[in-house]
């Protein structure tokens, strides 16, 4: 008897544990798909049609690798910092081919960067070098509190998706990203904007099907955070419903 709780693939990211490199997604993200009530699937990568015939829902995961630059035609510009190519090969093609089948996709840091790449954005490189821009990194300390603590407040547009559902003007949430939305892919509109004006969530509004990315982590207080909670219930309501659907 299949399962009948909603499939949804967690992209995997490399990640080097010791000198091997290995494909991983951190727990978070596995829990909060568990506790909202879908079942989760950590996915290397793979055909973006083959994946999607299993799918009723995509996350895209954060990570510290950037998306590369030659996807919005640019030079890399500080190649001390990491890249995932082969990560970018599949979920490119992927969230792409998620908008045009209709399944729900919620994209969480590098997963929102990947999602307004994909449909044709660009990223700052650097958030922290734009004039008029906060440095928008996490803290350096080993302690999960700290690093992932609330840092910064952000608006919710009136009269969008994330004002339905959260239905609040103003959330506080973490920060640990260096890129960010530069040019917004034409389809998808703001959602949410940091005090400094950096777009901290958009989504496709004439998509067939839900879709979400955010710049901040809501995976991490996925438990005790009642906006963290509600974002994940709306996701897997989504899936569910595409659950559903498939059956
Ligand atoms: N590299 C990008 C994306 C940042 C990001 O996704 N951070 C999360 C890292 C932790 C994790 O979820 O594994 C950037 O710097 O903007």
């Amino acid at each position: 008897m299949p399962s009948s709780l909603p499939l949804v693939l967690v992209s995997a990211s490399h990640e080097m544990l010791g000198t091997r490199p290995f494909l991983a997604a951190r727990c978070e993200y596995i829990d909060a798909v568990r506790l909202a009530g879908c079942l989760p699937m950590i996915t290397p990568g793979g055909e973006p049609d083959d994946l999607l015939d299993l799918a009723d829902g995509i996350l895209l995961t954060g990570a510290p690798a950037n998306v590369h630059p030659s996807h919005f035609g640019e030079d890399v510009l500080d190649p001390t910092l990491p890249l995932d190519p082969e990560r970018d090969s599949w979920t490119l093609p992927l969230i792409r081919r998620a908008v045009e089948r209709g399944i729900p996709l919620m994209g969480i840091c590098r997963g929102f960067q990947e999602i307004n790449v994909a449909l044709g954005g660009s990223l700052h490189q650097a958030i922290h070098a734009v004039p008029g821009f906060n440095d928008h990194r996490e803290p350096d300390s080993d302690d999960l509190a700290v690093r992932y603590g609330l840092a910064h407040e952000v608006d919710i547009v009136p009269g969008g998706l994330l004002d339905s559902i959260l239905g609040q003007p103003r959330i506080t949430v973490n920060s640990a990203h260096g890129q960010g939305v530069n040019r917004l892919a034409e389809g998808l509109r703001v959602e949410a904007l940091s005090p400094d004006g950096v777009i901290e969530a958009a989504t496709l509004p004439d998509a067939p099907a839900f879709n979400l990315g955010m710049q901040w982590h809501p995976e991490c207080q996925a438990a005790t955070n009642p906006v963290s909670r509600r974002i994940f219930e709306a996701f897997a309501e989504a899936c569910h419903a595409q659950r559903n659907r498939r059956a």
